[in-house]
């Protein structure tokens, strides 16, 4: 279901523009013109989340704001300008934001923002701190942003927490703490994990020396001294999410064959090596089967390019519902193979030769030409000791297969 958003706005071009950003980014949008309809909407409706004008016709000095904030609607507060009387009074109520609605980058932010809480929502923050009050305090902030917390009361207990929960991101930690403070506590989980895999953001008091750079040097990305503003906290979280998240994505593009969105021949080699390691530690054999499209280069020239960018898709799109439990890579041009990590090779090559069938059978049914295609299977187990052994071996098979006729199985 689209989760919804209320847009709290008398002025309609720009009640208009918030909810055509909503859209853009997943929403569905409510517009309330005045507190009255808020409130009668708000007794109605379940929101994710609420963009609040500070001035209404019924409402001229933010009276808007707890009617959403108290329903723990997150709020995000809009502005004509931001004097002190006003920052004030946005300032009393635990919001997600503000925004002055001035220019075109206020609602470039209010887009960042929007799409920021439901990512939030996947990404789980570990909060280490001996003192009670202040897990609950920035528990507390981060649950406003819609953050997973988890809580541990210093840095031993951080390390078990952190074993448990791999998918813990971002840790934010005191230093002042018992068994462990901080500064080691950062030294510890560097030992364990990389600055892509988990970033860490080191809070503590304001009058510690050289602290700050203490906790970058052993191992921190970020520092916060206490007391901090929130927004500079949630700024800072935010940044090193983002980073996390860009690094991932890197990552992801550097793995992925950009046409069929399949493991590329970098990643393929990679997570085939460290199967092939595990299967050599435990003295079992490993099996791969080398595909390659028949006459492929006909199909270009029958139909064109863009049909053999279809079924490549589409084949790569049968590859990865038939051997879901398996490796499968785009090796190059029309060429596939899928790797078996179980010791079953009897099992893996009926597979193979099931698939083959299944592709003579109904490859018209996929691409959008209704191209007919057949493939060539080269498939070898054996107890090699490198992925490019591996590789070679099924390869050969692969060329007796062309050579003997095509549309076949060469073991
Ligand atoms: N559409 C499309 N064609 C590609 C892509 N990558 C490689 N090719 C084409 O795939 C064709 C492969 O041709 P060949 O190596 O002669 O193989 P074939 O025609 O399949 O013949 P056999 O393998 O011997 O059955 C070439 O024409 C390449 O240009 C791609 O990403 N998209």
């Amino acid at each position: 279901m689209t989760r919804k958003i209320l847009i709290i706005e008398d002025a309609p071009t720009i009640a208009r523009v918030q909810k055509h950003i909503a859209h853009k980014v997943g929403f569905e949008a409510d517009i309330a013109t005045s507190l009255a309809e808020a409130k009668q909407l708000i007794a109605e409706n379940n929101y994710f989340c609420a963009v609040v004008d500070f001035i209404l016709p019924d409402a001229p000095n933010g009276e808007a704001i707890p009617c959403s904030v108290d329903a723990d609607i997150p709020t995000i507060v809009m502005t004509g300008n931001l004097d002190e009387k006003t920052r004030n009074t946005v300032e009393k109520h635990p919001i997600i934001d503000y925004i002055t609605k001035e220019n075109k980058q206020a609602y470039q932010y209010l887009e960042k923002q929007l799409t920021r809480l439901p990512r939030n929502e996947q990404i789980l923050v570990l909060v280490v701190d001996d003192s009670p009050a202040t897990r609950r305090h920035i528990c507390n902030l981060l649950a406003r942003h819609k953050y997973q917390v988890i809580e541990a009361v210093d840095g031993v207990d951080a390390l078990r927490v952190l074993a448990e929960n791999p998918s813990i991101s971002v840790i934010i930690t005191d230093n002042e703490m018992p068994n462990m403070n901080g500064d080691q506590l950062c030294v510890e989980i560097r030992r364990l994990y990389n600055n892509d895999e988990k970033a860490i953001i080191g809070i503590s008091a304001q009058d510690t020396l050289h602290l700050s750079t203490r906790f970058l040097k052993s191992g921190a990305d970020d520092y916060l001294s206490k007391p901090f503003n929130n927004e500079e906290f949630y700024c800072r979280l935010s940044q090193n999410v983002d980073m996390l998240e860009n690094i991932k994505t890197i990552r992801l593009q550097a793995n992925t064959d950009y046409l069929t969105s399949l493991p590329n021949r970098r990643y393929f080699f990679g997570e085939a090596s460290q199967h092939l390691k595990a299967a050599h530690a435990a003295k079992k054999s490993v099996s791969l089967g080398m595909i390659d499209i028949d006459y492929f280069k006909s199909i270009n020239d029958k139909y064109g390019h863009d049909s053999g960018d279809d079924v490549l898709k589409c084949l790569s799109r049968c590859l990865l519902k038939y051997f879901k439990d398996n490796l499968v890579g785009r090796l190059g041009g029309e060429e596939f193979a899928v790797f078996f990590a179980d010791n079953d090779p009897q099992q893996a090559q009926q597979r193979l030769e099931k698939f083959r069938h299944f592709i003579e059978k109904h490859s018209a049914e996929f691409s959008r030409d209704n191209i007919t295609f057949t493939l060539s299977i080269g498939f070898h187990n054996g107890p090699v000791y490198s992925i490019d052994e591996l590789i070679k071996q099924a390869d050969l098979k692969l060329y007796q297969a062309k050579e003997t006729g095509r549309n076949k199985l060469v073991s």
